[in-house]
């Protein structure tokens, strides 16, 4: 099949790689033409394991990148894998899936032929009907259902493991406004559906909409929740991880994502459940829950710095804050815990020296004022109290000789020598 891919982000990209690996031939339509060189090149616009061998493989054959709208119109399907951000009170921000909406209709309107557009950004109910299609139709002159059919296919790739998601996902979510839309979502995703361990769900588009802010919703409470109750296990000098694992072999509850500290951050998690609490309360239904999830991992920072101060007087004090991404496996520092920390401790009056194996140079432009590490062990160099935010697999090798004071609060639950330290706290064992 002939697909276009407007926006070539995280999603955009892999989403391209991922098709064409399933043999079909992809165009990825992208404002910024650093991305498009790059993927013409065969290299990877961003690190992703399995991506770069996949678009490296592609690229000039049967994937392309390009600035030029116009040759959407070679295509039958596209892709909307714009951003959507949130303003600054919360909101869904809907102005990049207006302006790609806008310059995909007017292309649109000098194409004879059927056309699929399909959203893939994380988007409110509403949104594909209400927005996006009437946009298609007064920019193309056409409309839905006379040969412009309209879908939605929300997207559950997480950061790091993004290929390996969207290859071999546990569900693909087709949310489509005619049963021809539907059964052409369907024979591009053939070979992904074939597979035993996909469930398809085929939906209205509303429904498509919401399940995706659903199961983000879901998971952030699940680690908000499982933070809540770490806190009461510390509070009665409880291991919540022993716990925890016991609840999790409940198959009703599951053991994934169980591990309580720091919280939740990212690019998705903090701006979808905001979306979602400022969209149900438009709608007149207040998200008490919603709201408690987000204020459980706001204080989490918190926390953990308070836990340090019980031990390190912080004023004037040298804190090592060991990893900067929101996870490990990524550089993206977008709403990581990590930063909140830093925050924090500065308010306090610690002096940062931060250490991440990838993420320095994204934090940096923003905190310039702190120090960085070019090692952990650099890091730990003379501190007085070291703080662990990510729990990146090099960490559970460290050594704490050089440390002014032995003292490490762990936010991630790290497997490190215990017994090398003065003082070891975790946030919530
Ligand atoms: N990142 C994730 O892990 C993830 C996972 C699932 C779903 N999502 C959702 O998918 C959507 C995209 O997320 P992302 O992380 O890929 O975003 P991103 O910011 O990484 O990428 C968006 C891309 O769109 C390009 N763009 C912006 N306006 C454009 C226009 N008018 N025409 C062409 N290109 C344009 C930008 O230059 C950028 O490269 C969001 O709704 C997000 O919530 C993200
Ligand atoms: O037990 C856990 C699991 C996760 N986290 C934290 O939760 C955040 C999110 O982690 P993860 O879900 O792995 O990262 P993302 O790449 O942001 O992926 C989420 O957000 C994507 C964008 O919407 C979705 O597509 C994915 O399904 C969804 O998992 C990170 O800060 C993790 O440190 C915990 O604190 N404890």
């Amino acid at each position: 099949m002939d697909v276009s891919i407007i926006g070539s982000g995280y999603v955009g990209t892999t989403v391209a790689a991922c098709l064409a690996d399933l043999g079909h031939d992809v165009l990825n339509v992208e404002i910024d033409e650093d991305i498009v060189a790059t993927i013409n090149a065969g290299e990877a616009p961003i690190h992703e394991s399995g991506l770069e061998e996949r678009i490296a493989e592609h690229a000039g054959t049967n994937l392309r990148a390009t600035t030029d709208y116009d040759e959407i119109r070679e295509t039958d399907v596209t892709f909307l894998c714009l951003p959507t951000p949130q303003t600054d009170d919360g909101a869904l921000d809907l102005a990049p899936m207006r302006a790609g909406a806008e310059s995909l209709g007017r292309t649109l309107a000098e194409k004879d032929g059927d056309h699929l557009v399909v959203v893939k950004s994380t988007v409110l109910p509403g949104t594909t009907e209400e927005v996006v299609g009437p946009i298609l139709e007064a920019e193309s002159g056409r409309r839905i259902g006379d040969g412009l059919e309209i879908a939605m296919n929300p997207e559950f790739l997480r950061m790091s493991t993004a290929v390996e998601d969207f290859l071999e996902p546990d569900k693909v979510v087709l949310g489509a406004s005619s049963e021809g839309a539907a059964g052409t979502l369907r024979e591009l995703y053939a070979p992904i559906l074939e597979r035993e361990e996909t469930d398809l769900v085929e939906t209205d588009v509303r429904e498509a909409e919401l399940i995706k802010y659903a199961n983000n919703a879901f998971l952030a409470s699940k680690v908000s929740l499982v933070n809540e109750l770490g806190n009461i296990a510390k509070e009665y000098g409880a291991d919540a991880y022993e716990v925890l694992a016991a609840v999790g072999l409940d198959d009703r509850i599951s053991d994934r994502f169980m591990r309580s500290g720091l919280g939740w951050g990212g690019s998705c998690f903090p701006k979808d459940v905001n979306a979602l609490r400022a969209g149900a309360r438009e709608q007149g239904y207040d998200p008490d829950l919603l709201d408690a999830v987000v204020s459980v991992n706001d204080e989490q920072p918190r926390r953990l710095v308070a836990l340090l101060a019980e031990h390190v007087p912080l004023e004037g004090a040298r804190v090592a804050v060991l990893g900067l991404s929101f996870k490990p496996g990524t550089d993206d520092v977008r709403k990581s815990r990590a930063l909140d920390v830093i925050e924090h401790l500065r308010e306090r009056g610690a002096e940062v020296v931060a250490y991440d194996p990838v993420a320095i140079e994204n934090v940096r432009p923003d905190y310039p004022e702190i120090e960085y590490a070019d090692s952990a062990d650099a890091a730990l160099e003379g501190a007085d109290g070291a703080v662990v935010a990510t729990d990146w697999p090099e960490f559970d090798d460290l050594a704490f000789d050089g440390m002014a004071n032995r003292v490490l609060v762990d936010g991630r639950r790290i497997d490190v020598d215990r017994d090398a330290l003065e003082v070891y706290e975790g946030l919530t064992w």
